[in-house]
């Protein structure tokens, strides 16, 4: 037929576009609505859908292309007015766009004399009922349907103004129609069939799949830790990157975060304003800004080839979405890399109110069957490409059965490398991980329960105050999940790695999840679990439960690993075997590793007293080594039966001077009592004790820098304290409860009731509620706060070791309090105190004080808070030399 010829066609192909030849089935698409057939596109994205229309447009027809954005219209027709229709070209080759954006009056009436070649229209405006009879009048005419799947009610993105478009063939039966969608399912495309009334129409199909773009899915961390990786990813990626992200502060957020990194970053959303929003996207566009922080605002049509990344930081709504957005990349048929960052309750997002609102009882249900189907993507434990062609009804060619290039193929290529054996969809026996779950479900089932709630029930955080209809059968799992968590390996407790095992117990079929809608003072909605008939079975028969190794519990299987090879090198150059420790000794927050760590800052801090302590600290834990060797040859038993390594790292900072402290380590040999007097040795002294006299010297020796000051230790009267529990004359008015972290008892609490049991305060020191040692002068502050709470406590068992002012010093101090005016209803800044008792030297800075004025200082902070407790309840103590008549001290 005339006009239809290919040679012709890739003439204007060449002339007007400067391609050098037709891709895929773009010249059969032509042809076909050249000799006035109707034709459907369903080709993927960045295929070159938009050619099929505007070749037939340069050849003489006038296209009316209907699309669903103005922002999409005006950037399409600004493409192709700067391209083919560019100044010096008849005005018949350039193309409008028509709306209540068109700000020329005669531009409608242009279009309708077929002065343009290209029309853009909203389909609300192409079926207005004049603008429609008017349409009768423009010779050559053919309408093309852009984003096509709109018109469907099956499809994602479901427009009702879409349906309207019915009334073309009605009104126009000979026009010929083209539908184009990069993004529809079978189902929708037959719909757009039908709903158009294509008739006979050539419908074409390419591939789904996109070779080039490498897709990778990764679970949220901290978004201090995530916004530092984009901002790697964006610096590997070397080229234009597009990061989506869920709300528009965030995209304010992740910018500044990015400029501040040194990256040229514009933020792009809908409360920006137009002007905004335009040089953001020019600036993209042409490449003076590389990277763009956008909203799903940042929409349809961006068409920039040398596009390197996408990264979704936080989910889209649906897969189409999802596909559309990443389909932006490598349009250059170049490597691109789409990542997609997402936390596993993102997804939850979407059922909310807000995303939802305005859509039928019906498109809710595909919108939100899309949502869930994206979250099964991201925690997939298959070939990403291949899931994504699937989705789109579409048999993957793939060579090997697997794409090769997503980042679970390639994950599963480095097992395969490593194992020597195939690891892609392996499977494994995750029985032990998950009895706890799925015990902890089984026992909230009566009332089942959010993600949150089920991991602080597992964690044995959980509080039942509110819940009282399974507070019994949560308390009565309680002891059994606790047992079977402490058989699991450290890395398999870790909530990260629970979360992942929650969600692949779905993946499974062993736990189902729906949501629930609350509408308290708020109307929100939460997913909440319960076991299904096959998590029952898995409960109570001892079977193994087979689970696909997902990709992203690998990933985090894997950074355990290698984080806990960094600690076993990092206690390794300590001087500790650990291969000797086992692995709960080299977590993170174990004690070693921060006392190690500890010790470290105080080698690097450059400070010559840090240096000395931790000089100090190491020559103990040598004679600590030392006594346990020798211990242990005296003994024939092994030196580790005597002491652990990572008890002598408690003892060397807690430093027990007592039988009793240095068995609390774990020392269990008779003549332990040697170990205790090496440590007194090795200490410096409290004041008081018998060996006070190098503390004494030093002391003084501060005292002497301080002048007009009396030294505090030359006095001799010390205070009288009662035996026995002493309860405080009145509670202090100041003390309010508040709870530790989890609702749990805050740390000063739980000292007191191991004080109350007879623990020594070393011990408790030893093993704190925090895991980590604190000092023994700590754990006795925990328990004076809990005398100001009202509580009774032995004050002569508490003091046995020393640590209470003597009679000058509460003199002083009572003069200080005077001086300030010190109010003992409230808190009191222990800093002002010392400083109306020292002098303002105590405001120098650290650095410039004087080891002597340091330690001085701190005995001085211990007598404070003596003094402090007393006054703020009133209690008035009686001091005594020795053989001298009581004294009492009101
Ligand atoms: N025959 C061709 N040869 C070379 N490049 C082409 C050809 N046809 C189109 N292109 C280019 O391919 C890119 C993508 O084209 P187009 O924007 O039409 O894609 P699309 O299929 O509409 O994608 P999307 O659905 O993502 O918008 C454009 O830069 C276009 O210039």
């Amino acid at each position: 037929m005339e006009g239809t010829a290919s040679d012709g066609l890739e003439t204007a192909l060449k002339e007007y576009f400067g391609h050098a030849a037709f891709r895929g089935n773009q010249l059969e698409v032509v042809q076909a609505i050249l000799r006035g057939r109707d034709v459907g596109v369903f080709w993927t994205t960045g295929a070159g859908k938009s050619l099929c229309y505007q070749l037939p447009a340069v050849l003489g027809k006038t296209v009316l292309v209907v699309s669903p954005l103005i922002s999409l219209m005006q950037d399409q027709v600004h493409r192709f007015n700067a391209t083919v229709g560019a100044e010096g070209s008849s005005r018949r080759l350039r193309a409008v766009f028509l709306g209540s954006a068109q700000l020329d009056p005669h531009a409608e009436a242009a279009a309708l004399a077929g002065e343009y070649c290209l029309v853009y229209v909203t389909p609300e405006k192409l079926t207005s009922s004049n603008f429609l009879s008017r349409l009768r009048s423009i010779p050559n005419m053919l309408v093309a349907i852009d984003e096509a799947h709109c018109i469907s009610e099956w499809g994602h993105n479901f427009r009702p103004s879409y349906r309207s478009l019915r009334a073309l063939r009605e009104e126009l039966p000979d026009l010929p129609l083209m539908a184009l969608t990069a993004t529809a399912s079978p189902r929708v495309r037959e719909d757009i069939v039908q709903q158009l009334q294509l008739r006979e129409a050539l419908l074409s199909h390419s591939s789904f799949d996109r070779p080039n773009l490498q897709i990778r899915c990764t679970r949220k961390t901290s978004k201090a830790a995530d916004y530092r990786k984009i901002a790697q990813d964006i610096t590997a990626m070397k080229g234009s990157t597009i990061v989506y992200v869920m709300t528009q502060s965030e995209t304010e957020a992740l910018a500044s975060f990015l400029q501040n990194a040194g990256l040229k970053v514009a933020a792009y959303h809908g409360s920006l304003s137009l002007a905004e929003r335009e040089e953001a996207h020019v600036s993209f566009l042409n490449g003076q800004i590389p990277v763009i922080v956008a909203t799903v605002a940042f929409g349809m049509g961006i068409d920039k080839p040398d596009v390197r990344g996408i990264i979704h930081y936080g989910p889209p709504k649906t897969v189409e979405e999802y596909f559309q957005q990443i389909g932006r990349a490598g349009r250059d048929g170049f490597e691109a890399v789409c990542e997609l960052i997402s936390a596993d309750h993102d997804f939850q997002t979407y059922s909310s109110e807000f995303y939802l609102k305005g859509l039928s009882q019906e498109q809710s249900k595909i919108v939100q069957n899309s949502t869930q189907r994206l979250r099964a993507f991201a925690s997939t434990s298959a070939c990403r490409r291949r899931w994504l062609l699937e989705y789109f009804g579409e048999e993957p060619a793939f060579p090997s059965g697997n794409c090769g290039t997503c980042d679970w193929c390639q994950a599963s290529a480095s097992r395969t490398d490593r194992a020597g054996s195939a690891g892609a969809g392996s499977t494994r026996d995750f029985r032990a991980a998950v009895a706890p779950i799925l015990l902890a479900v089984a026992a909230s089932q009566r009332f089942p329960q959010p993600v949150t709630q089920l991991l602080t029930i597992i964690n044995g955080s959980w509080k039942p105050e509110k819940l009282m209809s399974i507070a019994a059968s949560v308390g009565a799992a309680q002891k059994e999940i606790q047992e079977m968590r402490q058989a699991l390996p450290p890395k398999m407790r870790k909530e990260k790695v629970v979360r992942e095992l929650i969600i692949s117990l779905c993946e499974a079929g062993h736990l189902r999840h729906w949501t629930v809608t609350t509408s308290r003072q708020f109307c929100s909605s939460f997913e909440v679990y319960s076991l299904t008939d096959s998590g029952q079975a898995a409960l109570k028969t001892k079977v193994p439960v087979m689970l696909p190794v997902s990709l992203a519990l690998q990933q985090l299987e894997e950074e355990e690993e290698r984080k806990l090879q960094e600690r076993r090198k990092e206690v390794a150059r300590f001087g500790l075997d650990a291969q000797k420790m086992p692995e709960e000794a080299l977590e993170e927050n174990s004690p070693v590793v921060w006392y190690i760590r500890k010790l470290q800052h105080w080698k690097d801090s450059g400070k010559a007293e840090l240096v000395r302590k931790a000089e100090q600290h190491e020559e103990l834990r040598r004679k600590i080594l030392k006594w346990r060797d020798e211990a242990a040859v005296r003994l024939r038993l092994a030196p580790a039966a005597v002491l652990s390594e990572q008890a002598a790292v408690a003892l060397t900072y807690v430093q027990p001077t007592t039988l009793e402290g240095v068995r609390s380590a774990g020392v269990r040999i008779t003549g332990a009592e040697s170990l205790a007097a090496l440590i007194a040795e090795a200490k410096p002294q409290e004041e008081g004790s018998d060996k006070d006299l190098p503390l004494k010297q030093v002391a003084q020796q501060g005292a002497q820098e301080v002048q007009g000051i009396p030294s505090p230790v030359r006095q001799r009267a010390r205070m009288q304290l009662p035996s026995g529990l002493v309860t405080p004359p009145k509670k202090w008015p100041g003390a309010i409860y508040k709870p530790g972290k989890g609702g749990t008892k805050p740390p000063w609490e739980q000292s007191y009731d191991r004080f109350c049991q007879g623990e020594s305060l070393e011990s408790i020191a030893l093993k704190p509620a925090s895991g980590r040692p604190i000092q023994t002068s700590t754990v006795r502050s925990h328990i004076m706060t809990a005398w100001t709470f009202g509580k009774p406590v032995d004050l002569s068992q508490l003091f046995q070791q020393g640590g209470l002012p003597s009679e000058t010093e509460w003199l002083q101090l009572d003069e200080a309090g005077a001086a300030i005016k010190v109010n003992f209803s409230a808190e009191i800044k222990l800093k002002e105190i010392l400083a109306a008792v020292l002098g303002d030297s105590v405001n120098r800075d650290a650095a410039v004080k004087s080891e002597a004025d340091k330690e001085m200082e701190k005995q001085w902070y211990e007598r404070i808070r003596v003094w402090e407790a007393f006054r703020k309840v009133g209690f008035s103590p009686t001091f005594a030399e020795e053989g001298d008549v009581k004294r009492q001290r009101l």
